[in-house]
């Protein structure tokens, strides 16, 4: 027993207490702009306790920044036992004194950059379910110590004000205050009651009587303290022996494999609970070699409903087919019930289609390839004018990324298609035929390392099941050079204190022209990016990187080491926005060699630091 009521005793009178009593919290404390000043402060002054613990020693390194030599202090601190590493920045040469920002501590004008420099890694770019205008809570990692979670949710709770009037501005407000507030007594109903959260989104849907979206929004982001920590807890970093590794273990525990789901923890993943392992391409399938399920699946699982009738066999297309063998090869042991969803397939139609394969599976790794397709590349079928606009990222609207179409009828504009809507390419993973002309039938060079590659024309890497008919295949017969961000292979990087607060550094030399790595993030979009402004003013760090007109990545809230890249005007790094599959990506080269130990920049553009 915790000292909690039994979920039991939540009726409708004990939850109407609770958001009553929260509805009077909110309306003492008048949330509105004062309001959001004093979380603020309340971080500065949580951070300043922290440094006035530390006893301190100053050293002074010298840096090289755009040729100048430049003078910096770095600072280690110890707290308590433990040893802190503070890293101070010069915001400008200059010996007059500096305003403060953050931190009440200043040393001859040097401040101390913000101590949550850390967040949840990713290994490729998120949008959440619940999106559509909204953005990830800032998660830091476990070890972040000085991460005051109550305080920066405080902060990023809306701001109020008296604004009543019925435009769409204040119905929102309204709509997100209420919601708050739901929240908020969610998270004291679990404090409270032993009760699952299942159970309580029960209640809550019971005596709110609230439409589906509605009760989504708040239940998908409520701060469940449950839950909270059970996201840190599932980073494991004491069996991770790198940042890469931990990366990759904690995408494939929290993200199902299907291309264009980007949920964390969606309904496939949590309903997986055996394909947790790393993923490794094994040396062959035998079949013999799979689990039994102890217990049909939900999913029409091929254990009922009688045998497995051949008159049940779909005709699948050969992506589909190919993705089926890719799940099989990654996964031999696994059963069709984990495997369906790789195929959006039902488990019993997954289990007679695994059926028809021969008992030996010769398909290529899945790292290489997520499908291949039958079909032959003989030429490029679209028109001059279908490919200027897709290779103009600039033009698009809509996502970054593919949302597959799916309608009856060629893809034009009498059949809603998505892609022709939005002036994009079809892709594989479309619902219309192969012969479509909306898809991009793929190239048929040697090596695709000149801009008379049709894919490097059109700013997209190969696709490897469909370029030179499927045999397009990295360093084996049909080599090819523009699949930097699909292969992934990237030097090691060190993350340590840099130039400007972070920085990424060269763990081994670099070529000219090599692949460094990839920009991870959120799809934030431009207006979500708007409103969180005014937390990356106040820990004085951007993290957005544009990928189209309207969206852009943003590793403010999760992301890899390339965050950390900052900025001069002559860079050893350049970032080259590409289409893979649909998806913008941003993948970056090195534009010089690089030394082992040599901090790499970007330049950052014109438009990122404002004028002075
Ligand atoms: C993408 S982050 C780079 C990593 C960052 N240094 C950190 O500690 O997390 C971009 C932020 O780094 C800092 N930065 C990068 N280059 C800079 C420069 N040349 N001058 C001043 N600040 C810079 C700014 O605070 C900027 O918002």
């Amino acid at each position: 027993m915790d000292g909690r009521l039994p979920g039991r005793d939540l009726n409708a009178t004990a939850l109407y207490t609770l958001y009553h009593e929260k509805w009077q919290d909110h309306v003492k404390r008048k949330c509105n702009d004062t309001y959001v000043d004093a979380a603020i402060d309340k971080l500065r002054i949580h951070r300043r306790d922290l440094a006035a613990k530390a006893g301190v020693a100053v050293s002074v390194p010298s840096l090289l920044h755009d040729n100048v030599k430049i003078a910096t202090k770095s600072l280690r601190a110890t707290a308590g036992n433990q040893e802190q590493s503070y890293v101070w920045r010069l915001d400008k040469i200059s010996t007059a004194p500096q305003i403060e920002s953050h931190a009440t501590l200043s040393l001859n004008g040097v401040l101390p950059a913000p101590m949550y420099e850390t967040c949840p890694p990713a290994s490729f770019n998120h949008l959440l379910d619940w999106h559509d205008g909204d953005s990830m809570d800032f998660t830091p990692f476990p070890d972040d110590a000085s991460f005051d979670l109550d305080a920066y949710l405080t902060y990023m709770e809306p701001s109020t004000d008296t604004d009543d009037s019925d435009d769409d501005l204040g119905d929102k407000k309204r709509g997100r205050r209420a919601e708050m507030m739901l929240r908020d007594t969610a998270d004291d109903v679990q404090q409270k009651y032993d009760i699952s959260v299942a159970k309580m989104k029960e209640v809550f849907k019971l005596a709110f009587v609230m439409e589906d979206d509605e009760y989504d929004n708040i239940m998908n982001a409520a701060p469940f303290p449950q839950e909270r920590q059970d996201i840190s807890s599932r980073l494991d970093t004491a069996n991770a022996s790198s940042l890469e590794e931990w990366t990759g273990s904690f995408v494939q525990k929290h993200y199902c494999p299907v291309p264009h789901c980007r949920l964390p923890d969606c309904a496939h993943v949590s309903g997986r609970t055996i394909l947790k392992e790393p993923w490794k391409s094994p040396e062959s399938v035998a079949r013999t070699l799979r689990r039994s399920p102890s217990k049909p699946c939900a999913n029409d699982c091929y254990m009922q409903n009688g045998e497995l009738g051949a008159d049940e066999l779909e005709e699948w297309d050969a992506l589909r087919l190919a993705t089926l063998k890719a799940a099989i090869q990654s996964y031999p042991e696994a059963s069709s019930c984990e495997l369906a969803i790789w195929c959006h397939a039902s488990c019993r139609q997954f289990e007679l289609q695994r059926s028809q394969l021969p008992y030996r599976d010769e398909s290529p790794p899945p790292m290489r390839s997520r499908g291949r397709s039958a079909r032959r590349a003989t030429k490029i079928e679209v028109t001059n004018k279908l490919a200027n606009a897709a290779a103009s990222a600039e033009n698009w609207t809509g996502y970054p990324f593919s949302v597959p179409c799916n309608h009856a009828g060629p893809c034009d504009k009498n059949s809603g298609c998505g892609c022709f809507d939005t002036n994009k390419r079809c892709e594989k993973w479309c619902g219309c035929k192969t012969n479509c002309v909306r898809k991009l039938a793929g190239c048929n060079c040697k090596s695709c390392n000149t801009s008379n590659c049709p894919c490097v024309q059109e700013s997209r890497e190969c696709d490897l099941s469909v370029c030179h008919g499927g045999r397009h295949i990295l360093g084996r017969q049909h080599p090819c050079c523009n699949v930097l961000v699909q292969d992934g292979t990237h030097p090691r990087v060190t993350v340590k204190p840099g130039t400007y607060g972070w920085g990424l550094f060269a763990d081994e030399p670099i070529r000219l022209g090599q692949y460094v790595g990839e920009y991870f993030g959120e799809y934030m979009s431009v207006e979500r990016e708007d409103l969180e402004d005014p937390v990356a003013k106040f820990i004085e760090r951007s993290y957005g990187y544009a990928a189209t007109k309207g969206w852009s990545i943003n590793s403010a809230n999760i992301g890899n080491e390339t965050r950390f890249m900052n900025h001069v005007t002559k860079p050893n790094v350049k970032a080259r926005p590409v289409i893979v599959n649909g998806d913008v990506r941003i993948g970056f080269t090195a534009l010089a060699p690089i030394r082992k130990g040599e901090e790499m920049f970007l330049d950052y553009g014109p438009h990122f630091f404002p004028k002075e």
